[in-house]
C-alpha cells in the first residue's frame, strides 16, 4: 500500500463527467414504517411487482426503496418529476450534504492522496459545487480563455449561473426490520439507495465545444482517465437530440483523449434503469475503454440486457463467486476489455486475459489498495491525507474472507479459466460506516490507479 502512495505522487488523472451534491438521509425503521402506513402495504407490494424504472410519483419511490431494502442491493433510480422533488423536501429533512458523482468523489480522493495533478471536468460547475471540491493546488478544472487551455482551481472557474444537481441518498443498514403487510422484512446488507436527479439541464453529458479540441493535449498530460456519468443521458431531449447523439459525442471524446498517446481509460459503470439505454452505453462505450468497474447489481443488470437472464438473476440474488466469474468472462470477451473489476460487499474481483502483463500477485495487490481505501473512507468519512490509510490497513478482512478464498479455488478448479487471470480479495468491511455511498467509486479509483502504477513499474505502459 505505502509503495503505491509514493507512486501516486508522480501520477496525474483526468476525470469526467459527473459531479453533484449528495444529500444523505440515514434511514431508520420508523421512516420506513411510516411510508408503508401512508401508502398502504398492498399498494406498495403491487407497485413493487410493477417495478417502476423511473420515479414519477412518491409511490414509485416507496416501492423501489422497499425493493432495495429487501434485497440489500445498491440501486439508483432516476427522478423525473419536479413535483416529487418537492414531496421529498416536505417529507425528509434535507440531510448531510457531501460531494457526489464519480468525478466529485474521485477528484477529492486522489487530490488528498497527493496525486501530482487531478483534472476534474463536468459540463456544469456552479458555485456550491465548486466549493465542495477540496482546496488543493493539485485539483484543477479545465477552462479555455483567449483560445488557450488553462487549468484553474474550481473556485476560480465556476459559473455563477450554473445549476447544481442534488441527488438524494438513502443509507440503510443490515439488520433493520419492518413489516410490509404480514411480511417481516430484515435488511440483509448495508448500502445506499440513490434517487438520481434527471432534470434535462443536468442530462447533457458532454464536453463543451471550446474545451473538446484540447482533449488530445489532456490525454497526453495524464497517466489515466476515469470516465463516468453516462447513466445521466436521456433517451430524448426537448431540442430533438437523443441518447445516440450524446453517445456519439462521448465516443469522440475517448478517441480524442487517446489521439496523442494511448492513455488508459477506466469507465466506472453505474446503475441505468432503462434497458435500451443501458445496452447502448455498454455497446458504445465499453469497447473503447481499457478498464471497467461496477458493483454486483450492475453486472447482473448488464448480463440481463446481453441476454443472460438466468445468470443475471443468480448473481443478483446469491452473489456466488462462480456465477460472477462466468458473467465476468462473458463481459471481458464480448466487449474485449483489458481488465474488468467487480466490487461486491464481500469480495472484489479482477479478470483479465492471460496475456495481461501483470501477475496474479500484482493484480491482488491492486485490489487490496481498493478495499483499503474504501475501508478508510467508510470509517473516517473522508480520506484527507495519505497517512489516513493506516486506519484502513487495520480493518480486518470480513468474516467470510476464508470462505471467499475457498470458493475461488473451487471455482477455478471446476471452470474453464486457463485463458484468464482471475483474482479475488475479500473486502475489509467497517461495521458502522459513516456512509457507504461512493465506496465503490473509491475502490475503482484506487484499483485503477494502482493497476496503472504496476504497469508503469513493469515498463508495460
Ligand atoms: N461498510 C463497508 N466497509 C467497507 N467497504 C464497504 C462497506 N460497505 C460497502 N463497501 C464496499 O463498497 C462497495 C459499494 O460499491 P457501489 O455499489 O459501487 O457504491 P457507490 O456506487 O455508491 O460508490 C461494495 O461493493 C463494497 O465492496
Ligand atoms: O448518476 P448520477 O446522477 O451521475 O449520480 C451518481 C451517484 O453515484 C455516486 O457517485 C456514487 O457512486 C453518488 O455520489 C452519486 O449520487
Ligand atoms: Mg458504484
Amino acid at each position: 500500500m505505502i509503495e503505491f502512495l509514493r507512486d501516486f505522487q508522480n501520477m496525474s488523472m483526468y476525470l469526467a463527467y459527473n459531479t453533484n451534491v449528495d444529500a444523505i438521509i440515514y434511514l431508520n425503521e420508523k421512516h420506513i414504517q411510516t411510508l408503508i402506513k401512508e401508502f398502504g402495504a398492498e399498494n406498495v407490494k403491487k407497485r413493487m411487482q410493477e417495478y417502476p424504472r423511473e420515479i414519477n410519483e412518491p409511490l414509485d419511490f416507496v416501492a423501489r426503496l422497499i425493493h432495495a431494502l429487501k434485497t440489500g442491493k445498491p440501486q439508483s433510480v432516476p427522478l423525473m418529476s419536479y413535483e416529487v422533488d418537492k414531496w421529498f423536501n416536505s417529507r425528509f429533512e434535507h440531510g448531510v450534504e457531501r460531494i457526489g458523482g464519480q468525478v466529485g468523489i474521485i477528484a477529492n480522493l486522489l487530490a488528498n492522496l497527493d496525486f501530482k495533478k487531478v483534472i476534474a471536468y463536468s459540463p456544469l460547475l456552479g458555485k456550491k459545487q465548486a466549493e465542495m471540491f477540496v482546496r488543493r493546488d493539485n485539483l484543477l478544472y479545465p477552462v479555455v480563455e483567449n483560445g488557450k487551455l488553462i487549468l484553474k482551481k474550481p473556485l476560480e472557474a465556476y459559473k455563477e449561473d450554473d445549476p447544481v444537481k442534488i441527488n438524494r441518498i438513502f443509507e440503510f443498514r443490515a439488520g433493520m426490520r419492518f413489516n410490509l403487510g404480514n411480511e417481516v422484512i430484515e435488511v440483509p446488507y448495508s448500502g445506499r439507495f440513490i434517487v438520481a436527479c434527471r432534470s434535462e439541464e443536468f442530462a447533457r453529458v458532454e464536453t463543451s465545444s471550446n474545451f473538446k479540441p484540447y482533449l488530445p493535449e489532456i490525454g497526453e498530460m495524464v497517466d489515466g482517465a476515469i470516465l463516468s456519468g453516462y447513466q445521466g443521458i436521456r433517451n430524448h431531449y426537448t431540442d430533438g437530440k437523443n441518447a445516440n447523439y450524446y453517445l456519439r459525442k462521448a465516443k469522440e471524446d475517448i478517441k480524442l483523449l487517446k489521439k496523442k498517446k494511448d492513455v488508459k481509460i477506466h469507465v466506472e459503470f453505474a446503475s441505468i434503469q432503462d434497458r435500451d439505454l443501458r445496452k447502448k452505453v455498454i455497446f458504445n462505450i465499453f469497447p473503447l475503454a481499457d478498464s471497467v468497474g461496477m458493483d454486483e447489481a450492475e453486472i447482473a443488470h448488464i448480463l440481463s440486457v446481453l441476454g443472460y437472464r438466468d445468470l443475471s438473476d443468480r448473481i443478483f440474488t446469491y452473489n456466488r463467486i462462480e456465477d460472477t466469474i462466468l458473467g465476468a468472462k462473458i463481459l471481458l470477451d464480448e466487449l474485449n476489455l483489458e481488465v474488468l473489476q467487480i466490487h461486491t460487499i464481500y469480495y472484489l474481483m479482477y479478470i483479465t486475459h492471460r496475456d495481461n502483463p501483470l501477475s496474479e500477485g500484482d493484480l491482488l495487490k491492486s485490489l487490496e489498495v481498493g478495499t483499503t481505501l474504501a475501508a478508510t473512507r467508510a470509517l473516517l468519512g473522508d480520506i484527507k491525507r495519505p497517512e489516513d490509510v493506516k486506519v484502513g490497513l487495520n480493518i480486518p478482512f470480513n468474516e467470510k474472507g476464508e470462505y471467499v478464498k475457498l470458493r475461488l479455488e473451487e471455482a477455478l478448479s471446476k471452470m474453464r479459466t486457463r485463458e484468464y487471470k482471475i483474482v479475488i480479495t475479500p473486502t475489509r468491511i467497517v461495521k458502522n460506516p459513516v456512509s457507504t455511498v461512493g465506496l465503490g467509486d473509491t475502490i475503482s479509483a484506487g484499483a485503477f490507479a494502482s493497476y496503472l502504477s504496476l504497469l508503469m513499474r513493469k515498463g508495460a505502459y
